[in-house]
């Protein structure tokens, strides 16, 4: 037997409104969350991720199903989970009034064996703006800051709602890296995303939701392994024989051309394929430009499951 889970949500639904209006924001979703590891909540804005991961937080009450966090009750049980769990929210969680610098100061007291405030600072690329107002910080301050406020007290599990939205590569990668370091040192990450670069790169298990459900789920590497294997793409002359060159290729191989000139071939794609297209290529005179071998990503994986981008 493994450790029980961290976090564990079973058949959770949560609507909002009442009759006609409303709207069903959670549908029959599950989830599991291991000991120190991340969880990536991964959908496109509405798909209800922020539902669920309030749900766990406390704020809402799970309307069907179960929800438990650290193996108590996230409503019941609030009071002996908050030292223990770390949550950054979407919006704000600091007074207007209230300088970075002090926020964590005065948090730190609240603690009895927080992160250094310094550290923390410096990491988030904080130094700046420790000394601006809350209302004058800019979005990306805010978040950032967010996210010292709800790991400076060493929790041993923490709620992350979209934590790069909106940053700049550079802060995106020091949030990375912090959440990799989170990790390492044993703490428990869930984190929302609608970036799969953000799930690829993070996360040991992802959940891809859509319209409230869980629609796939797994490891980056199970994800991306399912359907079509790889794709072969590369440019030419428009209006290539693709019949022809599909004849040419092993069967269950599919062949357009994307746009004219741009050549797709989906299916197993292995070094004897890629000979089979440049000799075809030879026979034909065609020289191919930009010849690709791309590997599936979780933005294919979405497309596949439900015919839409996951950036919508
Ligand atoms: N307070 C509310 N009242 C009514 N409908 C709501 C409310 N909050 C969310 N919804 C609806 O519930 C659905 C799920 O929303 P939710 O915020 O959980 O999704 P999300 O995946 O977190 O999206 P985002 O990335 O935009 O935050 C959406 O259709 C949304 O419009």
């Amino acid at each position: 037997m493994g450790e029980a889970p961290v976090v564990e949500v079973e058949d959770l639904g949560m609507r909002y409104g009442r009759g006609q209006n409303a709207v069903t924001a959670v549908d029959h979703l599950s989830l599991t969350v291991a000991k120190a590891t991340v969880t990536a909540v991964l959908g496109p804005n509405g798909a209800g991720k922020t539902t669920t991961i309030e749900t766990c937080e406390g704020y809402r009450r799970a309307q069907q199903g179960l929800v438990s966090v650290l193996g108590l009750d996230p409503i019941a049980d609030r009071h002996r989970l908050a030292p223990r769990v770390g949550v950054m929210l979407q919006e704000g969680g600091a007074w207007s009034g209230i300088r970075p610098l002090e926020m964590l100061r005065h948090l730190a007291e609240l603690h009895k064996d927080p992160l250094d405030v310094g550290m923390l600072v410096e990491r988030l690329g904080l130094g700046q703006s420790a000394r601006t107002t809350y209302r004058r910080l800019s979005g990306g301050e805010r978040q950032r800051l967010g996210l010292a406020m709800s790991i400076i007290g060493r929790p041993e599990l923490v709620f992350l709602d979209e934590p790069t939205a909106g940053l700049d590569p550079q802060a995106r990668h020091a949030t990375w890296e912090l959440v990799e370091d989170l990790r390492r040192d044993g703490v428990t990450v869930v984190l929302t995303t609608h970036h799969m670069d953000e799930a690829e790169r993070l996360a040991d298990q992802v959940y891809v939701v859509d319209r409230g459900r869980v629609i796939a789920s797994g490891t980056p590497k199970e994800l991306t392994a399912r359907g079509a294997e790889n794709t072969l793409r590369f440019r030419g002359p428009s209006g290539l024989d693709v019949r022809s060159l599909h004849a040419a290729l092993p069967e269950g191989c599919k062949v357009s051309e994307a746009a004219p000139g741009n050549y797709l071939i989906e299916g197993k794609v292995d070094p004897q394929l890629l000979a089979t297209v440049t000799a075809w290529c030879a026979a034909n005179g065609v020289l191919p430009d930009g010849l690709s071998v791309e590997r599936h990503t979780l933005e294919d994986v979405f497309l596949e499951l439900t015919g839409r981008e996951l950036r919508t």
